[in-house]
Order: C-alpha cells, then sequence, then structure tokens
C-alpha cells in the first residue's frame, strides 16, 4: 500500500519543481507570498505566485487589505498553469468565496494533484484575511481536492464549527484532525503552535506538536506526532506559510506527504530558531537558517 501511495505522488520527479503559490502579499516580507518565495528558494524549488490581495502589514499588524479583482486572480493561475506548469501547488489568504471558487474550478480543470491548502483565516494579530462568508465555498470546493490541509487550532475550531478552546490537549487534536478529514482531503496537518496546556500535564506548553492524519486511501493509518520543543520568542510571524509552503516544495521534489511534512517541520523549527525582531511587535522568521544552524532542535515523532 505504501508503494502505491509513493507511486502516485511520485510517478517521476520533476527534474525542474516548481511551485505556485496562490495567496496575499505581506508587505513586512514575513508572511503570504513573501514567506512562500524565500522557503521556495532555500528548498531549492521554483516559486512562481498568483496574488489574491495586497496587505499593508508589519510586526504590529494588518494595516490594509486591498483585494485584486477575480479575474486578476484567474488570469495569472491560467498565464502560469497553462504555459509553465506547476509540480505542486500552494494555498494561503484567499479572501473571498469568488476567489475560493475560481482558484477551486481552475485547479480543478488542470486535474492538480499536489495540492496543499493553508486555511488562512486570520493574521498573528487577529486581523480577519478571510470573509466568513467563503467558509462554505472552502469546504465544499477546495477541501476535497486538497491533497493536504494545514489549519492551525483556531482554524479548525471554526472549520469544524465548535467553540475554540475545545482543542486542549493532543488527543483532541488527533480527533480534531480526523474530524477534517470529512471535508475530503487527503492528509490533515493540525498545527499545535496555539495549544495552550502542556504536553506532559504542565500548565505551560513545554512543545510544539503537529498532528498528521491521512484518510483510508493515503495508507496512513495512524496519526503521526511531529514534536519540536516549543521556542521561547514572540517573533513567529509567517511560521504556517512557511511550514505549508515548505511542504509544498518539497511534494514538488517527489517527497510523500509524511516525509515532506516531517521535513517542513524540521525547516520551519529552524527559521524560528533564528527569528528576526524587526519592528515593535511580532518579528518574522528567518528562512536560511537551515543553512547555517549546526545543531538545530530535534523534531521528533
Ligand atoms: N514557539 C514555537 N516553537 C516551536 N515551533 C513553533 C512555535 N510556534 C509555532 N510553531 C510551529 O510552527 C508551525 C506553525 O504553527 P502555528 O503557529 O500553529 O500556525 P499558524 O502560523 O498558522 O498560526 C507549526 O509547525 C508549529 O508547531
Ligand atoms: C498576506 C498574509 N498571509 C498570511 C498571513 C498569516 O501569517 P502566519 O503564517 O503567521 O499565520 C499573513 N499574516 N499575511
Amino acid at each position: 500500500m505504501e508503494d502505491q501511495v509513493h507511486q502516485r505522488l511520485s510517478p517521476d520527479p520533476d527534474p525542474h519543481p516548481r511551485v505556485l503559490t496562490i495567496a496575499g502579499s505581506d508587505s513586512g516580507g514575513g508572511a503570504g507570498i513573501q514567506a512562500d518565495l524565500k522557503t521556495c528558494q532555500e528548498l531549492g524549488v521554483f516559486g512562481m505566485t498568483a496574488l489574491t490581495a495586497v496587505t499593508a502589514q508589519n510586526s504590529l499588524g494588518v494595516h490594509a487589505i486591498y483585494p485584486l479583482p477575480v479575474e486578476t486572480v484567474e488570469a495569472q493561475l491560467i498565464a502560469v498553469l497553462d504555459d509553465m506548469g506547476a509540480s505542486a501547488v500552494k494555498t494561503g489568504m484567499l479572501l473571498d468565496s469568488a476567489i475560493v471558487r475560481i482558484v477551486a474550478k481552475t485547479l480543478e480543470e488542470r486535474h492538480i494533484r499536489r495540492l496543499v491548502i493553508d486555511p488562512v483565516l486570520y493574521a498573528k494579530d487577529g486581523s480577519a484575511l478571510f470573509r466568513r462568508e467563503a467558509t462554505d465555498s472552502l469546504k465544499a470546493e477546495l477541501l476535497p481536492i486538497a491533497e493536504i490541509v494545514t489549519p492551525n487550532i483556531p482554524e479548525a475550531c471554526e472549520l469544524l464549527e465548535i467553540q475554540p478552546d475545545t482543542i486542549r490537549t493532543i488527543a483532541d487534536m488527533v480527533e480534531a484532525a480526523r474530524s477534517l478529514l470529512d471535508f475530503g482531503p487527503r492528509y490533515v496537518l493540525l498545527k499545535g503552535g496555539h495549544l495552550t496546556g502542556g504536553t506532559n500535564g504542565s500548565s505551560e506548553s513545554d512543545e510544539a506538536v503537529d498532528v498528521l492524519v491521512g484518510a483510508p486511501a493515503s495508507g496512513l493509518h495512524e496519526p503521526i506526532l511531529l514534536r519540536s520543543p516549543r521556542i521561547a520568542t514572540r517573533h513567529t510571524h509567517g511560521t504556517g506559510c512557511t511550514l505549508a509552503a515548505a511542504i509544498a516544495a518539497l511534494l514538488a521534489q517527489g517527497r510523500d506527504v509524511p516525509s515532506a511534512a516531517r521535513e517542513a517541520k524540521r525547516f520551519v523549527t529552524a527559521a524560528i530558531q533564528a527569528s528576526v525582531p524587526h519592528g515593535r511587535g511580532i518579528g518574522s522568521l528567518w528562512h536560511a537558517a537551515h543553512r547555517h544552524i549546526s545543531e538545530p532542535l530535534a523534531v521528533e515523532e
């Protein structure tokens, strides 16, 4: 079964791996399209973009959002996919239902298989990056065609329509991740950056644990827990974008999902370890960290 899964995802490793990221621009350079391109470049993959919105954003938060017309988003998708093609596609901030629908339609028509959906709903300062009216389209049109969806805990609660404090333990995370499989993605990686309680029973959260589960057809029957020590920093702007972009870049290189998720977690952990305190608020990750951190924090299963 594992061989079948591997073959489905990597019939022939692409000699020129390319990732298309469909996301918003973060003028601060730490999240969105900017984080995605830096991640692709660091992992040796050619990055291409379809912008959904321009944000005026810095370490203190999102100051303004300028959505792009849906025709502009569609034109970028068609221009890239119908000429250059993409070995993998990643989505981030999609903003509204018109954009969600055109993205789903365009990707489905082109049989994009390595699709990573980061269901970005809020920025770290709490600003909404997604209109609530679009949640149903996201669930009905985009999640069913995803290879993997990567919500954080608040996003998982919103998608599942459960109270924000319902997910408090790793067992809760596993249950929620499994419930998200009902929307149709092949895998769910539920990120634990927002888990407040300690994973060893302490009141302080001591680890950052992400939970990977797969639908029956994926061949992954038991959850995989990706654990790293929790880094004591507030400079975590762009963690989610970076993790999802790294998964897309590694899938583009022919990795299977569990191996891409493991390696992406290592990549983001190093980038958080070396995060930069630019600005007066939440600083950003340093994407080149994996090059020079000689003793990265361990990531375990
Ligand atoms: N303080 C931290 N130390 C180590 N890893 C972290 C920390 N905060 C977040 N992470 C990791 O960063 C990734 C993004 O997680 P999360 O912060 O939950 O997502 P988002 O950026 O979408 O809110 C996950 O792999 C998570 O485990
Ligand atoms: C344009 C844009 N896209 C996404 C995020 C989320 O960032 P994070 O990765 O920190 O959750 C952001 N702040 N801005």
